[in-house]
């Protein structure tokens, strides 16, 4: 049916969002990156552990994931009609691994062996709230630093600029933001449904 990415950063309140979607819109598949898979744990185990030297290992690593996790998981479900959620695609690898130094044309490049989201919506927050929820939730990963989380936040919203993705203002309550996102998604959804047929909004990178 349909491919949906959300994105923002840590702390940001994307599962928090992506769980209230779930009981908004109908016939909803949730997934998320890292993915469940192989690559995808040796992310999570490993390299967000700081286990990585060079941050185009990191884009390496999650380029080869996002391959495995679209073409396993997401692209059997969208053809099975769900709207696919995932927290997180393509964007955080430009966001996260650009703001660590990685080229962003690298990182184009080494993610075209997958489409776009046919919806990319940011999740805006202060890093400084997000930081103070992530202490709240208890727990640290290599990524959630204030001055590294301000770049990322800088290359999301350059990125919506240029791409067009909407941008939520995600410090409001939980509930106000996922409305928002769900009229987004049902508004894009009845564009395209207007516009004819299953083609997405936008495929090319
Ligand atoms: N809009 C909100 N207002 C206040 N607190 C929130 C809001 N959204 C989420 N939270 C809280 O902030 C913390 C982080 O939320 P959540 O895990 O949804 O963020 P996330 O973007 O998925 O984070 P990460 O990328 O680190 O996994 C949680 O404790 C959650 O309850
Ligand atoms: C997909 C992707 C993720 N990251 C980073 C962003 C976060 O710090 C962690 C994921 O953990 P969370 O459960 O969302 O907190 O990984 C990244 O740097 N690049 C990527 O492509």
């Amino acid at each position: 049916m349909a491919f949906v990415a959300i994105e923002g950063i840590d702390g940001s309140g994307k599962s928090t969002v992506i769980l209230q979607l779930a009981e908004m819109l109908p016939k909803v598949y949730v997934t998320r990156e890292p993915s469940g898979g192989p690559i995808g744990r040796l992310i999570k185990e490993w390299a967000l552990k700081g286990g990585t030297i060079d941050p185009h290992v990191d884009a390496l690593l999650f380029a080869a994931d996002r391959i495995e996790h679209y073409k396993r998981e997401i692209e059997p479900k969208v053809r099975e009609g769900y709207i696919v959620i995932s927290e997180r695609y393509i964007e955080s690898s430009i966001a996260y691994q650009g703001a660590a130094g990685v080229p962003i044309d690298f990182i184009k490049i080494i993610n075209s062996a997958v489409p776009k989201a046919d919806i990319t919506i940011i999740l805006d927050v202060d890093p400084e709230i997000a930081i103070a929820r992530i202490k709240q939730r208890g727990d640290s990963e290599k990524y959630e630093h204030s001055a590294f989380l301000k770049r990322v936040r800088e290359i999301y919203l350059q990125r919506a600029r240029e791409e067009g993705y909407p941008v939520v203002d995600a410090s409001r309550p939980p509930n106000v933001v996922a409305k928002d996102v769900a009229e987004i998604i049902t508004q894009m959804l009845n564009y395209r449904k207007y516009k004819g047929g299953n083609s997405c909004v936008n495929r090319q990178q």
